[in-house]
């Protein structure tokens, strides 16, 4: 048994001290004030927000075959630096986990070398090349979370049917990056005011909505559950709210990077580009306020890290990609949360219990009886990122040297700390 005491949550941005029971790795009692017990180990937290340990369901851990940019191991203690617990690593990996035994390969490799929970995702195609469907029985009974071909968009709308209608009989989801390839023309950032003043090609928000308009009617039709990954754009957002006013069991997640930056926010350098790219301050508006309002479910990074030298190729040459793992919580609790656009509430909730549900694990409650899985965070520390610092191999991000206010001090997974001081405990 051990007892802590800390401050949680109570409603919007109001919090309240609160006490933490935990036993044999569980909550086994929380509430304002809990009878005392003699010879308890106590964890002394007071003044500490604690939150349920994060959960992000988009995640590139590069690992097999992408070693040079990220690892199991570099990638989860990222991850536990930034307060998740829980995540979920996309298959866009070489090999691709297209068969049960690549992805027990997999699965053996983060059970030794990762700090949290890495769940995984399978891919929906052969190899992620969109033309053969996996077996997604068998990869089913190997434990996937669900089914993705992130990094593309599937391209064939009867793959993609045939795909949902299987996945329905397993009552599993599809998470889909939605990008037509054939509206792409040659496009590397957004289409719009910074493209045509600067000359570069770029992505109409179409190639987006296009799919996402074609996926959430398949869905409708199959009753197979359809989570959309990175959203970016207004009309996806629209898109998303009708489907789910009629019923249909689709979701959304958005990404910290287009929560907080538009077209504007562009530089010529590699770290401002990534997929879907940074669109304009409409769409920006039009996805905090669906996270506000729920219709997107979850926060999920998308933490894409790559190599300085796949970077530094200026907007149109460098890979897609940025890394989120370390930033995402004070980013936007200093941006959204402090600034008034979003509660503490449903920041935590959409980092927390929203992508769990989604995915239909049981993590991300602080209640009775859920694992002891804590993040505990100063809500009055600020400081400032530095990629230098970072855990992940990626140091490719857009927010070098922003000020932000927020910092993860200690993670508990299943009561036992990971994090301690803002460090990991090895
Ligand atoms: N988001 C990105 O820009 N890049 C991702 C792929 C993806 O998420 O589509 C990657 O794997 O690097
Ligand atoms: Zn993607
Ligand atoms: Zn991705």
């Amino acid at each position: 048994m051990k007892i802590i005491h800390a401050v949680r949550i109570r409603e919007g941005n109001e919090t309240e001290p609160c006490e933490i029971r935990i036993h044999e790795g569980r909550i086994f009692e929380i509430g304002e004030k809990l009878s005392e017990k003699k010879g308890e180990e106590v964890y002394d937290a007071r003044g500490m927000l604690v939150t349920p340990g994060f959960v992000d369901i988009h995640v590139h851990l590069r690992e097999p075959g992408g070693e040079k940019k990220e690892t199991i191991r570099t990638g989860s203690r990222a991850a536990a630096l930034g307060g998740y617990t829980t995540i979920v690593a996309m298959p866009n990996t070489d090999p691709v986990p297209d068969t049960p035994e690549k992805l027990k390969a997999f699965h053996r490799k983060a059970e030794t070398d990762s700090l949290i929970r890495v769940k995984s995702y399978g891919a929906i195609t052969e190899g992620e090349k969109g033309m053969e469907l996996v077996d997604f029985t068998a990869m089913d009974k190997e434990g996937v979370i669900g089914f993705s071909d992130d990094g593309k968009g599937v391209q064939s709308a009867g793959l993609m049917y045939q795909a949902m209608r299987s996945i329905k009989e397993l009552d599993g989801i599809i998470t889909a990056h939605c990008e037509e390839d054939s509206m792409l023309f040659g496009g590397y950032i957004h289409q719009g005011d910074y493209a045509i003043e600067h000359e570069h090609r770029g992505i109409h928000s179409l190639t987006e909505d296009l799919q996402i308009l074609r996926d959430l009617a398949l869905s409708e039709a199959t009753g197979c559950r359809y989570h959309i990954c990175h959203m970016s754009t207004s009309g996806g957002v629209r898109a998303l709210e009708r489907a789910q006013r009629d019923g249909a069991p689709v979701t959304g997640e958005v990404t910290p990077h287009h929560l907080l930056l538009t077209e504007n926010h562009l530089r010529e350098d590699g770290n401002f580009k990534m997929n879907p790219p940074l669109r304009s301050e409409r769409d920006r508006e039009a996805l905090v306020r669906g996270l506000r309002e729920g219709v997107i479910g979850a926060i999920a990074t998308d933490h894409a890290p790559h190599t300085r030298e796949d970077k530094e190729k200026g907007l149109e040459g460098s890979a897609f990609g940025i890394v989120g793992l370390e930033t995402s919580f004070a980013l936007l609790y200093t941006h959204l949360v402090e600034k008034g656009h979003l509660t503490l509430e449903r920041l935590v909730e959409a980092m927390t219990e929203g992508p769990s549900e989604i995915i239909g694990l049981p993590y991300g409650r602080l209640e009775e009886g859920a694992s002891a899985d804590l993040t505990f965070i100063d809500l009055e520390r600020d400081w400032v990122i530095r990629s230098e610092t970072f855990a992940s191999k990626g140091k490719n991000t857009p927010f070098e040297n922003w000020e932000v206010r927020g910092k993860v001090e200690t993670v508990m997974l299943e009561g036992i700390p990971i994090v301690e001081g803002g460090k990991i405990i090895e």
